[in-house]
C-alpha cells in the first residue's frame, strides 16, 4: 500500500465478475475509492454501470471477486454494508401531496434519522434545492428538483459512500451545476462519490477521478485535474474506439 492510499477505502472492488446467462456483464473488475473522493464511471450503453452500483447496494450478487464498503464484505454482511451506503437512482420518487421538507423528513425517518426543520432546510439548501421551494408540494417539482430532494434524502443518512445512477440525465445545464455543487459539498464532508455517467461535460467539473468501460471491462482510469473537458471526450472516444466499442 501506498503512503497516500487511506487504510480502508470508503469503496473498493477486486476483480468482481458478474455473468447474466452466458453475457458477462463485468469481466474481473477493480477498483477503489478513498473517503472524500468522487470517481465518474464512464461507459456506453451496456457497459455495466448499473449492474456494478446493484452489486455494491447488494441487490444482485456477484459470480466472482470481492465488494468492501468502508470495510465491510458485501457478500457476507450485506445490510451493514447498505447502511453506509446513500443511492440517488436515475428517477427520484417522492410523495406528491408533501411538500419538499416533510418528503425529506418522512425519507430521513425511514432511514432511521429523525431530522429537525432547521436541518432539512439546511440539507435542502446543500443539494442545491432554492428555499422558496422547501415548503411546496413535490407533487409539481420538475425532474431536477426532484434529485435535489434525493440527493438532500441521500446526505440526511450520513453515509459514507454516495452512489449516483446517471445524475444529470434529463436536467438542463443550471439544474446539473446545481447537482454538481451538492455533489462536491458531500465530498468536502468526506463521503466518497461513485457516479455512473455519460454526461463526458461534467466530470471535468465534478469527479476527481473517471475509469472507463466497456463491456464489462475498466479500460482506463485517470485523475480528472490532468485533463481538459476536451481531453477527457477525445480520451473516452479513442479508448472506445480501441476497444471495438461504441460510444454512446
Ligand atoms: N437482469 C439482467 N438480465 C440479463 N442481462 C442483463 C441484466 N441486467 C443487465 N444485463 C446485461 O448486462 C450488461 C450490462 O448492463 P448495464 O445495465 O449494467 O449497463 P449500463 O452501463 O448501466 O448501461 P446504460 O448506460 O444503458 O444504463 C448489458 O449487456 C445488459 O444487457
Amino acid at each position: 500500500m501506498s503512503l497516500l492510499q487511506t487504510a480502508t477505502d470508503a469503496l473498493r472492488l477486486d476483480g468482481v465478475r458478474k455473468d447474466f446467462g452466458d453475457r458477462h456483464a463485468l469481466q474481473s473488475l477493480s477498483l477503489g475509492i478513498a473517503p472524500g473522493e468522487v470517481y465518474a464511471l464512464l461507459g456506453p450503453n451496456g457497459a455495466g454501470k448499473t449492474t456494478t452500483l446493484n452489486l455494491i447496494l447488494g441487490f444482485l450478487d456477484a459470480d466472482g471477486g470481492r465488494i468492501e464498503v468502508a470495510g465491510i464484505d458485501v457478500a457476507r454482511d450485506r445490510l451493514g454494508a447498505r447502511a453506509r451506503i446513500a443511492y440517488l437512482p436515475e428517477t427520484v420518487m417522492l410523495h406528491p401531496q408533501l411538500d419538499a421538507i416533510e418528503n425529506l423528513s418522512y425519507f430521513a425517518l425511514l432511514g432511521g434519522r429523525r431530522i429537525d426543520g432547521k436541518q432539512a432546510r439546511d440539507l435542502l439548501t446543500q443539494a442545491g434545492l432554492q428555499a422558496e421551494a422547501h415548503t411546496r408540494r413535490a407533487g409539481g417539482f420538475s425532474k431536477g428538483m426532484r434529485q435535489k430532494v434525493g440527493l438532500a434524502i441521500a446526505l440526511a443518512k450520513d453515509a459514507q459512500l454516495l452512489l449516483l445512477d446517471e445524475p444529470t440525465s434529463g436536467l438542463d445545464a443550471s439544474a446539473a451545476n446545481d447537482l454538481s455543487h451538492g455533489v462536491r459539498a458531500a465530498s468536502r464532508r468526506g463521503v466518497a462519490v461513485l457516479m455512473a455517467t455519460h454526461d463526458l461535460y461534467r466530470v471535468k467539473d465534478v469527479a476527481h477521478r473517471l475509469g472507463i468501460l466497456s463491456a464489462g471491462r475498466l479500460l482506463t482510469e485517470r485523475r480528472t485535474a490532468e485533463l481538459s473537458a476536451s481531453q477527457i471526450e477525445a480520451l473516452y472516444l479513442q479508448e472506445l474506439d480501441a476497444a471495438g466499442a461504441v460510444a454512446a
